[in-house]
């Protein structure tokens, strides 16, 4: 048993009861949508009795039935004693801790919470997220093991962007010890609970909660935290205007805070077309939604939420616990320290440079390009335009070959020169050229190619390898083979999922990663060969 001391009285979670208590709050879902088990056993799904069409409702939850910190009779929270830097990072965190500690109040209140019916529905174990797998008494030996795998793998690096946010094991253990205090006693819990109880709590916030706006923040969305996610086919996405009056949540016009124009209507609601506001000023209530998008739901199928566009698999593993059938996501990121560019790359004007030199440069991908997979470097990321990666097609990422480039110009010239302007004109000209040498080698076609540039895009490939082989050596048991690696994942006993899924996000990425050096290392034989 999961020692975090709640739920000793409660009864085992009741669909029944949730449904009761869905109706109470006013939750609308259509009527042909059922909650069943999960395959193996563990938690629920929906599923639809009939076929829906595009622009259908699947659900309406009114905004005050969601649980947040506004929503949540636990009391204001005194400020941390020193809450350091006020960054986006550290806001994201503490508005997640403090979800948590209001979440585990209301478990405290057991059946005297008015979110009681929603509470029972819950999964009553810690989900064993990998910020616990280093703890015994949550997660196992299992766990313990499986932690192990995820050395040099993007969830490693997860973890550590979790970490700098504030959301590590040591960050909820100080905001725990600061605030357990604060839970006010209740006739089952008179005494304070246990960090396991708060660690229960946080992963299901982590797991369940979603951004709904200005005002309530983050918050659980009963009914709509059933639907799991699909990470290319799903069927919906949560919708919620954010654009509320943040003092105190109205999205009409609110006569007491909000600053209108002479028409009467808030200044924030001017950026709808006129027919929304009117709408907005006409609603009686504000409600999150579900509706059917794209593909349609099919009568008997799981109706599939999307938790975000394009989340890797090792965010998944951190964020919610599990990992996606699909590839999706930007696949391998490096920092600028693993290019040993940290000072240089941190400079503004170095990616300066690197933006003027392939702002006019289209590489972009483009669905109707064919030889777009052909490729051995991929586009810029439109959301991250300064990612340093290797995407799932196996292609490095233009900004990684830039910069590696133009370092590898600046140390030819002992750093005697600064970079100029026609250096970036160079750089243009390698990139097509690394383009096209590689078609003639797949293509095997034995033509002639300019050398100019060969000598110093020679390094660069070296410096490719290096960071690849760099990679994979950094991961646990790098001395195996992938079917070594897939014979002794496939040999786990089916208690150790932590393992399976470490050893499963590890394996695939070191199999991207060799493939990915099979090409590089091709393209140095066959230029060396040919020159
Ligand atoms: C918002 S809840 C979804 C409801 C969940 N099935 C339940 O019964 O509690 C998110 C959790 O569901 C599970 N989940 C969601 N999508 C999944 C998927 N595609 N495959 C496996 N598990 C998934 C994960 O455990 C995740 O942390």
């Amino acid at each position: 048993m999961t020692p975090h001391g709640l739920f000793s009285n409660w009864p085992p979670p009741s669909k029944e009861i949730l449904k009761e208590w869905l109706d109470r709050q006013g939750i609308i879902r259509d009527d042909s949508l059922k909650i069943v088990d999960m395959e193996d056993g563990d938690g629920w799904r929906l599923i639809s009795g009939r076929a829906m069409d595009i622009g259908e409702l699947i659900c309406s939850i009114p905004k005050t039935s969601i649980l947040s910190h506004r929503t949540s009779s636990l009391p204001p929270l005194p400020p941390l004693p020193s809450s350091g830097s006020c960054n986006e990072g550290s806001m994201n965190s503490i508005t997640i801790l403090h979800l948590s500690l209001c979440l585990l109040h209301e478990f405290r209140l057991g059946e005297r919470s008015p979110f009681y019916g929603y509470l029972q529905s819950l999964p009553r174990d810690i989900i064993g997220l990998p910020i616990f797998w280093d703890l015994p008494e949550v997660c196992d030996e299992d766990g313990k093991e499986a932690k192990k795998w995820l050395r040099g793998t993007g969830a490693e690096r997860e973890l550590r962007v979790r970490e700098e946010q504030g959301l590590g094991l040591t960050d909820l253990h100080a905001f725990y010890s600061h605030y357990s205090s604060h839970l006010p006693p209740t006739s089952s819990h008179p005494e304070s609970s246990p960090i396991q109880a708060f660690y229960h709590a946080f992963s299901l916030i982590s797991t369940r909660a979603f951004m709904i706006d200005l005002y309530h923040l983050i918050a659980l969305c009963p009914f709509a935290d059933i639907l799991n996610h699909h990470p290319t086919q799903p069927n919906t996405s949560l919708s919620s205007d954010d654009f509320v009056c943040h003092l105190c949540g109205s999205l009409k016009t609110c006569p007491e805070h909000d600053i209108t124009n002479s028409q009467g209507i808030a200044y924030r609601l001017l950026h709808l077309i006129p027919r929304d506001i009117q709408r907005i000023e006409d609603e009686p209530q504000d409600t999150i939604e579900l509706r059917v998008e794209r593909p349609i739901v099919k009568k008997g199928e799981e109706v599939w939420n999307s938790y975000g566009d394009g989340l890797s698999d090792a965010k998944l593993l951190v964020e919610w616990g599990f990992l996606g059938d699909e590839y999706t996501g930007d696949g391998l990121v490096w920092d600028l320290e693993d290019l040993h560019l940290k000072g240089e790359g941190e400079s503004e004007g170095y990616w300066e440079l690197v933006d003027q030199a392939l702002n006019d440069f289209t590489h972009q991908d483009s669905a109707d390009d064919e030889d777009e997979e052909e490729r051995i470097l991929c586009g810029r990321n439109e959301q991250h335009p300064i990612l340093l990666n290797l995407d799932q097609s196996g292609r490095i990422s233009i900004n990684i070959f830039s910069l590696l480039w133009l370092d590898q110009i600046r140390s030819r010239r002992k750093g005697e020169e600064d970079l100029k302007a026609e250096d970036l004109g160079l750089l243009v000209q390698a990139i097509e050229q690394i383009e096209s040498i590689w078609k003639i080698s797949i293509d095997e076609e034995y033509t002639d190619y300019d050398t100019l540039l060969i000598d110093d895009s020679v390094e660069v490939i070296q410096q490719v390898i290096d960071l690849l082989k760099k990679r994979v050596g950094r991961m646990y048991r790098s001395d195996l083979g992938e079917d070594e690696l897939f014979k002794m994942r496939d040999d786990l006993s089916p208690s150790d999922k932590y393992q399976y899924m470490a050893m499963t996000l590890s394996i695939n990425e070191r199999v991207l990663i060799n493939s990915t050096l099979n090409k590089w290392n091709d393209l140095l034989y066959f230029m060396i060969a040919s020159s």
